[in-house]
């Protein structure tokens, strides 16, 4: 299986990917750390060990992490994901005990302690601890297998016209990761805004019938209004579970590899990701975009993973 370390702000889709990750017996969740970003460091450290007891979660380490961007000051999204960054569902107390390390220690001695190249850095946050554990600890650039974060856009933006929320909130950070040398696929709005939580899905996820899935229900109920209203969606991207589906079955998303660098002066275009796609990428291009996504077999890992997690309700 695939190792992987997520570093996430749940966040509702944050949320999805962890129980994607958890259910998947592709994938074997090393750690799980949060940063700050949809809500508080505090807040979506709470929905992080909410999400890992209601998953059944056992023998993984939880680390928070940054509690603001390296340089600017704290942006959140209560728009789209609430006061308590997982609103919607009842919040169910967690008996996970967190790591007594930061989320930058608990990333770099992971990827230490695992033989080079195997294990695969999944941010769906911001990119604030990822840039810090490289500043902190340069070797495991070379030693991490490859970075597949959700974030960014090649051609879309949600939180400028051309910047996307996990970039802009701490675009430093992002340069930072986007310039080491590991291999970055992003999987950005482009990709993600074709994995629509449709009334179709939804009814495919109650069918599950497991306490799981019902909390998955109630997250969408939540997102689909917020959605709906702060950004004019029918049905909401769920983004996160994304860059989890590409290291489960790298054929269900197509990738380009091009150039990737990220504005930090623009006054317009702050926090844009901007891909070169004139031909052909230079030999020692280290990043990629994710393009086209098989929203069927997409929605199907989503799915089979909640069958697999959780008790029947
Ligand atoms: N409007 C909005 C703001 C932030 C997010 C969060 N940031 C990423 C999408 O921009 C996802 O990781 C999601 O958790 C989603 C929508
Ligand atoms: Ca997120």
């Amino acid at each position: 299986p695939r190792k992987i370390i997520l570093d996430c702000d749940p966040g509702h889709d944050d949320a999805v990917a962890m129980l994607l990750a958890h259910g998947n017996p592709n994938i074997e969740l090393l750690a799980v750390t949060t940063v700050v970003g949809n809500q508080t460091l505090e807040k979506v450290t709470k929905n992080a060990l909410s999400v890992g007891t209601i998953a059944g979660i056992t023998g993984v380490p939880f680390a928070a992490g940054c509690a603001r961007p390296l340089v600017r000051t704290i942006e959140n999204a209560p728009d789209i994901h609430g006061e308590s960054g997982m609103d919607g569902p009842a919040q169910p107390e967690s008996a996970i005990e967190l790591d007594p390390r930061h989320a930058v220690d608990l990333i770099i001695d992971t990827v230490m302690a695992h033989e080079p190249g195997t294990v695969t850095l999944v941010p769906t946050g911001g990119l604030t601890n990822i840039a810090l554990a490289a500043r902190k600890e340069p070797r495991i650039v070379e030693r991490v297998k490859e970075v597949v974060l959700m974030g960014g856009g090649y051609h879309v933006g949600n939180w400028s016209a051309v910047a996307e929320f996990n970039i802009i909130i701490d675009p430093e950070a992002a340069h930072i990761v986007f310039n080491e040398k590991w291999p970055v696929v992003m999987v950005g709005l482009d990709l993600t805004h074709q994995a629509l939580a449709t009334p179709e899905v939804v009814e495919k996820i109650a069918a599950v019938g497991t306490k799981p899935a019902q909390f998955v229900m109630e997250l969408m109920e939540f997102f689909t209004q917020t959605y709906k209203d702060a950004q004019g969606f029918d049905y909401p991207p769920v983004h996160d579970p994304c860059a989890v589906a590409y290291v489960i079955d790298p054929s269900i998303v197509t990738t380009r590899k091009v150039p990737v660098d990220i504005e930090l002066q623009g006054t317009l275009t702050l926090g844009m990701t901007v891909a070169d796609f004139r031909a052909p990428a230079p030999e020692d291009c280290t990043t990629s975009v994710a393009v086209d996504l098989d929203h069927e077999k997409f929605w199907d890992l989503v799915t089979d993973a909640l069958v697999r997690i959780g008790e029947p309700a």
